[in-house]
């Protein structure tokens, strides 16, 4: 588990940027964050623990802010990553879900061969805000067959309700959050 210190580090390193992308949101940017290997590599560390406590045998990221964080954790995990993009970008067959987010609408995609019956999926991302978008990935891994072992994120806007909203599509599997806001 996450202590502390470990909490504070990554808080330290994540910028509120005010009206971005549009007027009334606060934008938490990580970019601070990923560029100060320390807490990088404690936030991946902390993601990997996550990923081999729930015996997780692939990981879902999340365009594109997802990726950054995923990856990293997938090869500390030693687990497969795969990539849930925005519609349109993955040359296959594909899965996919319509969703709405705290500043627009989108569509979601995963290549349909990438996901069976009896993977073990942990979703990633940076943030969880109105949940909109862990809860279509939620809706693509079942739809593949395979079952979820989680939701980790990096930080969780709580006054947005997200853990509500995706509390449904959890079926009982954890959403755990490394900072709540
Ligand atoms: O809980 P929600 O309301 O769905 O919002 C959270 C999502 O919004 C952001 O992604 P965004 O769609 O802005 O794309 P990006 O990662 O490409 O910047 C963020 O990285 C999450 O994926
Ligand atoms: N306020 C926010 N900051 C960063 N990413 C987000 N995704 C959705 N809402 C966000």
């Amino acid at each position: 588990m996450t202590d502390q210190s470990t909490r504070e580090l990554l808080l330290s390193r994540i910028r509120d940027v005010a009206d971005y992308p549009k007027p009334g949101v606060v934008f938490k940017d990580i970019t601070p964050l990923l560029a100060d290997p320390k807490a990088f590599t404690a936030l991946t560390e902390a993601l990997a623990e996550t990923c081999v406590r729930h015996g997780a045998t692939k990981i879902i990221g999340l365009e594109a802010r997802g990726f950054i964080l995923a990856a990293p954790v997938a090869v500390r995990a030693g687990v497969g990553f795969i990539p849930v993009r925005k519609a349109g970008k993955l040359p296959g067959a594909t899965l996919a879900q319509a969703y709405e987010l705290e500043y627009g609408t989108a569509e979601i995609e995963v290549h349909a061969e990438d996901l069976e019956a009896g993977d073990r999926v942990l979703v990633i991302d940076d943030v969880l805000a109105t949940g909109g978008t862990a809860e279509a990935s939620l809706e693509l891994v079942r739809r593949a067959g395979a079952d979820v072992v989680g939701v980790a994120v990096l930080m969780e806007l709580a006054f947005l309700k997200g853990r509500e909203r995706l509390e449904p599509a959890l079926h009982g599997a954890p959403l755990e959050a490394l900072i709540t806001l």
